[in-house]
């Protein structure tokens, strides 16, 4: 069973979707996503709290609307609830993250390595398990020179932040059933933008479902052909598969 909650949609400062971070229920084990500043404003919106609603967390790139929730995590979990959740994250982003993102706000002279916050489940892009499912991370370019990847899970592909590849979403297309891809409404070297997106034909527009869009996206509809992209919602619960 695979189902979706998108605790936000936005683009990076959006203030009115949030950060783009998506809740996985895989066969009851709660993935998270990315984890940006929103992430635990949303949960709260929800009625929830990351310390019930989250079991692991994967992290795409770091950039704060998808890790800028991590600090909470980490401390929370160590000082008021004892819980380590899993982290679900590239090898080669380990240290960046611990170095350039975490370690200023949550190290102590007994508490310095992302480790003793989190369980850290470094990987490369082999496919790996969780509770009978099964994931890969895929390196996708996003700001130039800076590390950042998509995510297949099971037959789903999620792209986090990503330039528009169309060589990368027809190979995709063949692999999965439903894409989730990242759009800005304007042009962007870092962001797949509408525009690019449908130069695609109608068969594979039909199966992708933008996300982290900008906070004019309701005016842009009313305005602009939209082709057959779908739109993620925000807070809006999604089976994806029984
Ligand atoms: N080379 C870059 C790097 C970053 N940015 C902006 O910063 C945001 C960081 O989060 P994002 O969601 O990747 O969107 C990025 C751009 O808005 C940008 O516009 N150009
Ligand atoms: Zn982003
Ligand atoms: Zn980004």
């Amino acid at each position: 069973m695979i189902e979706l909650m998108m605790l936000g949609t936005g683009s990076g400062f959006s203030r009115k979707y949030y950060n783009n971070n998506a809740l996985f229920n895989l066969n009851g084990y709660k993935l998270l996503v990315d984890c940006g500043h929103t992430a635990h404003r949303s949960l709260n919106d929800l009625g929830m709290s990351w310390h019930s609603a989250i079991d692991g967390i994967l992290i795409t790139h770091i950039h704060a609307d998808h890790v800028g929730g991590l600090e909470e995590v980490a401390l929370d979990g160590k000082y008021k609830y004892n819980k380590k959740v899993d982290l679900y994250i590239a090898q080669d982003l380990v240290m960046p993250l611990w170095n350039n993102c975490l370690q200023g706000g949550v190290c102590d002279p007994l508490h310095n390595d992302l480790s003793d916050f989190f369980n850290v489940k470094a990987q490369d892009e082999k496919p790996f398990q969780i509770n009978g499912i099964q994931l890969a991370l895929i390196h996708t370019e996003h700001v130039p020179g800076k590390k950042s990847y998509s995510v297949l899970i099971d037959d789903l592909f999620f792209s986090s932040d990503a330039q528009f590849d169309e060589k990368l979403i027809v190979s995709m297309n063949e692999k999965t059933r439903m894409l989730f891809h990242d759009c800005v409404l304007d042009k962007s070297p870092i962001h797949a933008s509408i525009d690019e997106l449908l130069t695609l034909p109608y068969d594979i527009q039909e199966k992708i479902w933008i996300m982290h869009y900008s906070d004019h996206l309701e005016e842009y509809k009313r305005n602009n052909d939209m082709g057959k992209l779908k739109i993620l919602q925000q807070h809006k619960q999604y089976l994806l598969k029984n």
